[in-house]
């Protein structure tokens, strides 16, 4: 046999070599064939450990910290059955096409989806897991850590400190705005912006208001919170918080109309998305002493590159989008998105699921 000859041979066998593989791969114990699944990224053990003891799938995974390039994704998602997705990943038609009809099931690990197509969704019959609940209160305890961080310049402060900015004990040197006697606007009144509400209660907070797509009487009188239009909640709140998810309604719904709105010793903070929030118009309000002060854990894009302008504003606090990020919460998250995946796998109901 010549060289290229052999070569050809040996290539052939490789290749058959590797769909038999495949095939024992995609198989359980018993012999049947299973779904092949595929994980775009590391995720926390416990939703690894549900994943593997099912043994009701074969899993492909990105096993990496850093987002799986779209390219790869592309690739991998052909024929696969099932899709466990972050936030990271937009799934649109482009990565439903590149899967083919055997996709039945998209989870994500997380309570927004927006970056999901819902509508290519619905076209092509997939179902769509996701994990609410489960991150609400790590999400209010970040949120409220961030919003006493922009107004008690804690950040600014430490970097004084650090820094031989510390002089001595100075009356006017330092002093933001407390939360005692204010007045609290939340954008946006879901199981996140109630859980806020709840744990700024103590802080001496007199008055709540929120906004929402539609008045919420039954969550509001809880905290009690009264129900306002936008340009209200601008001009009567010490500090806005913003909880809402992004839709088409709320991209942008922070702009120049509401910051030119809001008081000079107002406080902004955004735990939701980035896009909610026109980043160019909170700058200028920042800049121009339109508002206080701001604290970000959301940006658009993510990450925000280090040269931006609001990384240069001692008066805005920006964190690398961790609301979530304790340990426990992102176990919960991993695990509840490999419960959904799996139900949605069986055809059963998910315990959490988006109604398409
Ligand atoms: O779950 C989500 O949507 C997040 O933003 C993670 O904190």
């Amino acid at each position: 046999m010549g060289t290229l000859c052999h070569l050809k041979w040996l290539k052939k066998t490789l290749v058959s070599d590797f769909h038999t593989w495949w095939k024992l791969q995609a198989t359980n114990t018993t012999g049947k064939q299973v779904p092949r699944i595929y994980v775009t990224r590391q995720i926390p053990p416990d939703g690894m450990k549900i994943l593997h003891q099912s043994r009701l799938c074969h899993i492909e995974q990105w096993d990496s910290e850093d987002p799986v390039p779209r390219s790869e994704l592309l690739k991998k998602v052909a024929g696969i059955q099932g899709l466990y997705c972050l936030l990271t990943e937009k799934i649109d038609a482009e990565v439903l096409d590149a899967a083919g009809p055997s996709l039945k099931v998209v989870s994500t690990m997380s309570v927004g989806y927006d970056h999901i197509s819902l509508q290519e969704l619905k076209k092509r019959g997939i179902r769509l897991g996701y994990t609410p609940d489960v991150l609400t209160e790590a999400v209010a305890e970040l949120t409220v850590a961030l919003l006493l961080a922009a107004s008690r310049r804690l950040l600014e402060a430490a970097e004084k400190a650090k820094t031989g900015g510390w002089g001595t004990w100075k009356p006017l040197w330092m002093c933001g705005h407390g939360l005692t006697d204010s007045t609290v606007g939340i954008l946006g009144l879901g199981r996140i912006g109630v859980a806020v509400a709840t744990r700024l209660k103590p802080f001496g907070v007199k008055r709540f208001l929120y906004t929402d797509m539609s008045a919420r009487p039954e969550v509001a009188t809880s905290i009690p919170a009264d129900s306002v239009t936008v340009d209200e909640l601008a001009r009567l709140s010490d500090f806005i918080v913003v909880c809402c998810a992004l839709t088409p309604e709320t991209q942008g719904i922070c702009n120049k109309s509401l910051f030119s709105q809001m008081k000079d010793t107002a406080i902004f903070v955004n735990t939701s998305r980035g896009g909610v929030v026109n980043q160019d118009d909170l700058y200028q309000a920042l800049v121009n002493g339109q508002i206080a002060a701001a604290g970000l854990d959301v940006t658009e894009p993510e990450p925000l590159p280090t040269d931006h302008p609001l990384f240069k504003l001692k008066n805005c606090v920006v964190l690398p989008h961790i609301a979530s990020a304790t340990v426990s919460t992102r176990n919960a998250m991993a695990a509840l998105a490999a419960n959904n995946l799996l139900a949605g796998l069986r055809g059963e109901a998910m315990e959490k699921e988006v109604p398409l």
